[in-house]
């Protein structure tokens, strides 16, 4: 298990050595436009899994779109501190 932070963490790391296999590599490649639509896709299987599916398949589907969140900061350099001062 891991944190919020500690994923972050982990995804700044891969950003910046851009290891061989990483799919985070390759989405921050992608774009902000494939990036965008990830958090779309995965904002919608949210709603769907709240409505209809299990508390582990709802858990499941936010823990994806918290890493897709993460992709767009990275991608664009926001850090967690500026994200937080608005919460
Ligand atoms: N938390 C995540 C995570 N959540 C979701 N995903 C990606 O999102 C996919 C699931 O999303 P979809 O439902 O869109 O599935 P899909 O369409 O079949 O997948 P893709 O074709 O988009 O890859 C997963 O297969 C992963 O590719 C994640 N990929 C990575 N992480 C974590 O990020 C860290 C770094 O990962 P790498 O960069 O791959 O090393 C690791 O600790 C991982 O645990």
């Amino acid at each position: 298990m891991k944190t919020f932070e500690e994923l972050f963490d982990e995804l700044e790391v891969k950003a910046r050595d851009r290891p061989a296999g990483s799919g985070t590599v390759a989405a921050l490649d992608a774009g902000v436009h494939a990036q965008g639509k990830k958090v779309l896709e995965e904002a919608g299987e949210v709603w769907i899994a709240a409505e209809y599916e299990t508390d582990e398949k709802l858990a499941e589907e936010i823990s994806q779109l918290l890493y897709r969140v993460q992709v767009i900061m990275l991608g664009r350099g926001l850090t967690l501190a500026e994200v937080y001062k608005h919460l």
